[in-house]
């Protein structure tokens, strides 16, 4: 991601994820540490009067068009939070998992927004819009490692992250996120304390290691599959953490270096969909 390219829609991955309570409205309150990976979907934008989607890429098969695409839901808040027309013919390129616990639609929704904000020439407050989006869009938005806290939209700047490398693997099956959070049993966790920052990719899976992910055994009893997902990343030479991301079915896996996680990625299934590298640059730096 970069200044250049407002329409990279970059994979989220939630490095731990701790339930911490329940709003009256049945919303979870997250405490999570979102960082943005080096694969992504991709949005662009041409002026049109009407609003019209095209989609294409590697996952475009498992969506469809429709208007409650998460980027048409986006072009249509940006519109009329401006009070201009919704007019342009946006193109979505589709590269992650649609329901894979990576933000990909959140991911989709906030380059939307900043693609179409600069086509359109307007000025809004893109952080407030993506927040009547979804609990994920606005750490989207934001497009930099972030705390997520609230229901998702409370966030707060974190330690950089040192060199690392991620792994990225799905087994192919779609889980949808209410369902996880309904799965779930158990009480709620204490929020994590953070470190002035992490020495190396060791330090930071040591400190990983016991914040978990709350939804994972919950994921894990609606798709199996997700514990032969993490059995397999956890067995690649060089791997510091094997964990869930969000509420599933894909898993990360920390590694040393973007080197080892890559070729880390290139040894599981080849059915599944993988990928591994380092963090994307944040939307600000070049
Ligand atoms: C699990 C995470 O991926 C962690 O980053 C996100 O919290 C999910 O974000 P998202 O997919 O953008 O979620 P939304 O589309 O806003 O909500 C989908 C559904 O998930 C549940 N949900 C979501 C977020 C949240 N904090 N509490 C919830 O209980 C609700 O049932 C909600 O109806
Ligand atoms: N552009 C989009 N890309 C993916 N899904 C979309 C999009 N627009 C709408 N959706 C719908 O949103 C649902 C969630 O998709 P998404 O891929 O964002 O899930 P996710 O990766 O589990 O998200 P999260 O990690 O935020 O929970 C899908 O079931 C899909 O029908």
């Amino acid at each position: 991601m970069s200044s250049q390219d407002p329409g990279f829609a970059p994979a989220k991955v939630n490095l731990y994820l701790r339930v911490t309570g329940r709003r009256a409205d049945g919303f979870h309150l997250l405490d999570s540490l979102a960082v943005f990976a080096g694969v992504g979907d991709r949005v662009s934008a041409l002026r049109s009067r009407r609003l019209i989607l095209a989609l294409d890429g590697p996952e475009a098969g498992e969506l469809a068009a429709e208007a409650d695409n998460l980027v048409l839901r986006a072009a249509r808040a940006l519109a009329a939070a401006a009070g201009c027309p919704p007019g342009a013919m946006l193109r979505l390129e589709k590269r992650l998992p649609v329901a894979s616990g990576i933000g990909g639609g959140s991911a989709d929704a906030a380059a939307a927004l900043r693609v179409l904000a600069g086509l359109w020439g307007v000025q809004a407050d893109l952080g407030a819009i993506a927040a009547t989006l979804g609990a994920d869009v606005p750490v989207c938005v934001a497009g930099r490692p972030a705390r997520m806290q609230g229901v998702g939209e409370v966030l707060s700047p974190v330690p950089t992250l040192p060199h690392c490398g991620f792994l990225l693997a799905n087994p192919r099956l779609p889980l949808a996120t209410p369902a996880v959070f309904r799965a779930r049993s158990g009480g709620f966790s204490e929020p994590a304390s953070f470190p002035a920052g992490w020495a190396d990719a060791e330090a930071l899976a040591e400190w990983l290691r016991p914040l978990g992910n709350d939804l994972q055994a919950a994921a894990i009893s609606l798709c199996p599959e997700v514990a032969e997902v993490l059995a397999a990343i956890s067995t690649q030479s060089a791997c510091l953490l094997a964990r869930m991301s969000g509420s599933g079915a894909t898993c990360f896996g920390l590694f040393p270096s973007p080197a080892e996680a890559e070729a880390a990625a290139a040894a599981l299934p080849a059915g599944w969909w993988r990928w591994g590298g380092g963090l994307g640059v944040p939307a600000d730096q070049p």
